[in-house]
């Protein structure tokens, strides 16, 4: 069984954000779109129940999300009672755990991680993160890869800062036998006149017409539509997904995703405000699985493609 929304998109994955808390300061993050100030965050148990009744609906992938996931000190009970029901579990991460996290999140069930690495120099590194941890993460990495592969890296280009790394960061992919992700700057409408954006927006179709012409393999993803680009480097092949979600309509009528709040709402979209359809309060009063199964339904109901 898998649900539709009222656009024929099925929901098969789960993006659950498990804390707005982050040890960094990433001056464009979205924090997953969680506009709101609330503190209570749910528990293991609760994350569980959730996870099992999205799988009675179909929804076998779960992404773990933050702000910054590792930063529970109950992550890895999390990850050992959500596994049971998932099977493709991930976690997108600043990276700042994994070398001593990682072969324990492998053995309590995670399957793979995407970690953010904007830049391998380490001014810049600092001058986008807030935090002077290059080394501590890029020593993640190499523990990562030997346990939670496939591993992808996660670069927001942005103009002036690191767009000149592109180039590097793919060969630096290709070495490490990691995929890499370029992901373009991305904001709500309201938001892509602010002088902010227009400052760092740096437009990736160019870099994604190159790459097409470079590549001796091209995949795309059903997920978004996303193209995957086989790069030829002196290092080997380089994996590089492009994630370009601005005013990209095929992005969105191929968004599969349905995301969970950090204190226990539904959030039928990463760019919307005001989609949140709230299931803690229900729980935490003795729900029945009917009940909750409802609330599920109803925040399928509302999904809506952003850019159409
Ligand atoms: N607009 C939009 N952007 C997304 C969405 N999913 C991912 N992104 C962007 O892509 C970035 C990287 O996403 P990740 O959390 O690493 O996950 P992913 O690459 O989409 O997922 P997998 O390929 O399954 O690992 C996010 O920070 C967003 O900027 C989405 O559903 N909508
Ligand atoms: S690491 Fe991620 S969650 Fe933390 S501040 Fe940076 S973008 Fe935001
Ligand atoms: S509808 Fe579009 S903008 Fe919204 S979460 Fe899905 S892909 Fe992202």
């Amino acid at each position: 069984m898998v649900l539709f929304d009222r656009f024929g998109r099925p929901v098969t994955n789960l993006r659950i954000s498990l804390t707005k808390d982050c040890n960094f300061r990433c001056f464009f993050c979205h924090r997953e779109g969680q506009h709101f100030n609330a503190r209570l965050e749910l528990t293991p148990a609760e994350i569980e129940r959730l996870v099992r009744i999205a799988s009675h609906l179909g929804i076998k992938k779960v992404k773990l999300t933050g702000g910054e996931p590792t930063v529970r000190d109950d992550i890895l009970e999390i990850v050992r009672r959500i596994k049971p029901y998932v099977a493709d579990l991930s976690m997108t991460t600043n990276g700042s755990r994994l070398k001593e996290l990682s072969k324990p999140l492998a053995e309590a069930g995670l399957d793979r991680v995407n970690v953010s690495l904007h830049s391998l120099r380490p001014e810049v590194y600092k001058r986008i993160t807030g935090v002077d941890m290059l080394d501590t993460v890029l020593e993640g990495i190499d523990e990562a890869v030997k346990y939670l592969s496939p591993v992808k890296l996660n670069m927001t280009v942005m103009k002036g800062l690191n767009d000149g790394e592109i180039w590097d960061m793919i060969e630096f992919a290709a070495k490490t036998g990691v995929i890499l992700q370029l992901i373009e700057l991305e904001a709500p409408k309201e938001m892509t006149q602010t002088n902010f954006f227009r400052k760092y927006f740096f437009p990736l179709k160019p870099v994604e017409q190159k790459l097409e012409e470079m590549a001796i393999e091209t995949k795309e993803r059903q997920m978004h539509r996303r193209k995957k680009y086989f790069i030829p480097t002196d290092h080997g092949i380089a994996e590089v997904e492009v994630v370009r979600s601005m005013h990209n309509t095929m992005f969105c009528a191929n968004c599969t995703r349905l995301r969970v709040t950090s204190n226990g709402k539904f959030k039928t979209c990463l760019l919307r405000k005001n989609d949140l359809i709230d299931f803690a309060t229900a729980l935490r009063n003795g729900a029945s699985d009917e009940e909750l199964i409802e609330i599920f339904k109803k925040a399928i109901r509302l999904r809506e493609p952003y850019w159409k």
